[in-house]
């Protein structure tokens, strides 16, 4: 085999990733707690054409067939989530044996096929119970997460090396709470800028349980961050650019590596919220000390200033080439970030936990899912992922979005990411061409 142009070091982490909600389905099985999303996803208009995940992609009955996809891809790791409400259906109180022997069987599965797991604690499905009594607007949630991290890391902490505690708070807190396109659906600025210090606050309390709990994994966050431009050098344009950094990227990066919300954030926020709900000893639990984290990469915005509120708004200039979910193929904008969170906020190891394609998939006469618009995403992403580890970053990983087509919240069934194909009425997987591709990058490493 030719030693690849690009190549990666010994032990990189080549992985795939999916999340509970988007494909197990089985929401009613074996004592499993409604989350908001599976309210979310029967409320009508709430997802594309009424879909919801109550199969998806059957993977709580498949898993074993599952596993066996991973296995032959090669994947060194998986990265799956837990769901709160399997494991704690009220959210807080007694747990579901039943729902914790799912993902013991699953962490098994994955060593038993030389696959090391990696485990995100909270991929945006809260027990529904927890929303009833306010959900992330209620400092009690925190809490209630941390007594729920304690729980599984009791039963897999001996067999998991990576947790994540959260994946993306800004998605919960402002895809959920201020544009309401998300579970629970609200749209209230206060309320979600509240929460996403109550997200913060219950990772920092989830680290302390976890460390509490002797672990010794590694231990992190995942966070969606956007390489951000203004579209002109109209100070106008430099300025809100600057508050859209703030709004998607800063509010995460300053509290968990700085300890403060940025500068700039009470003066933004100052309309709609005091900071309030900030107690003494809040920032430094949520800065508490992590083993690695993970970038989720998909938007490198270009903006310009909102001529309709040109003091707090922006305007996302839309892509030149979108794609079918509206946004710019930009993989420079990875290395981006990647240099920025390296030289600006910490020296932990990297990991992208996220990075995809949306396509609408579809089998040519020959029966193959040539999607090589997907390889060819991948193909500039990884090789600007490279650019960064050659320039020093220390990235140890690299999970595609994703292992399978599933429920893309939202757009429901309606877009594919998946590098296996998932034909829903029969339950089918089929590799993409994007699969045996990646197949080809894990063993070589690297790529021609
Ligand atoms: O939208 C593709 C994936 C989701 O399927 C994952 O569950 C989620 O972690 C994830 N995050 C992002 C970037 C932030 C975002 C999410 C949803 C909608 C718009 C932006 C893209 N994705």
């Amino acid at each position: 085999m030719p030693e690849p142009s690009v190549r990666f070091p010994d032990g990189f982490l080549w992985g795939a990733a999916t999340a509970a909600y988007q494909i197990e389905g089985a929401v009613a099985e074996d004592g499993r707690g409604s989350s908001i999303w599976d309210t979310f996803s029967h409320t009508p208009g709430a997802v594309l054409r009424g879909d919801t995940g109550d199969i998806a992609c059957d993977h709580y009955h498949r898993w074993r067939e599952d596993l066996d996809l991973l296995r032959d891809l090669g994947v060194g790791a998986y990265r799956f989530s837990v769901a709160w409400p399997r494991v704690i259906p009220a959210g807080t109180g007694p747990v579901n044996p039943a729902g914790l022997d799912f993902y013991d069987r699953l962490v098994d599965g994955l060593l038993e096929r030389g696959i090391t797991p990696m485990l995100t604690l909270y991929h945006w499905d809260l027990p529904q119970a927890l929303q009833d009594t306010g959900g992330w607007a209620n400092r009690d949630t925190a809490e209630h997460f941390a007594d729920y991290a304690s729980v599984v890391h009791g039963r897999l902490g001996d067999r998991v090396p990576y947790w994540l505690t959260l994946n993306e708070p800004y998605c919960s807190a402002v895809v959920g709470h201020l544009e309401g396109r998300h579970a629970p659906g609200v749209r209230d600025e206060r309320v979600a800028v509240t929460a996403v210090h109550h997200l913060l606050l219950a990772h920092g309390k989830a680290v302390a349980a976890l460390r509490a709990g002797g672990a010794t994994g590694q231990v992190g966050i995942t966070c969606n961050l956007t390489s951000v431009h203004p579209a002109s050098d109209d100070p106008a344009d430099v300025a809100a650019a600057r508050r859209l950094d703030l709004h998607e990227n800063r509010m995460y990066l300053d509290p968990l590596f700085r300890a403060a919300y940025p500068e700039d954030a009470a003066a933004h926020y100052a309309p709609v919220t005091d900071f309030g709900f900030v107690r003494d000893g809040d920032l430094q639990l949520i800065a508490a000390p992590l083993d690695f984290f993970g970038v989720n990469y998909y938007e490198r915005h270009h903006v310009a200033a909102d001529p309709a509120d040109p003091v707090r708004g922006w305007r996302r200039v839309p892509p030149e080439h979108p794609t079918v979910t509206d946004i710019g193929i930009h993989p420079e904008g990875l290395a981006e970030i990647l240099d920025r969170v390296a030289k600006e906020y910490t020296p932990l190891p990297l990991v992208v936990t996220e990075t995809g394609l949306a396509l609408h998939d579809y089998a040519g006469p020959d029966g193959e899912i040539a999607d090589d618009e997907r390889i060819a995403f991948f193909d500039g992403h990884i090789r600007a992922a490279h650019d960064a580890l050659t320039r020093g970053v220390p990235l140890i990983g690299f999970f595609p979005w994703s292992f399978m087509d599933n429920f893309e919240w939202a757009s429901g069934y309606g877009v594919r990411y998946g590098i296996y194909y998932v034909d829903y009425p029969t339950q089918r997987r089929t590799p993409k061409r994007s699969a045996r591709w990646y197949a080809g990058v894990i063993r070589a490493n690297g790529l021609e």
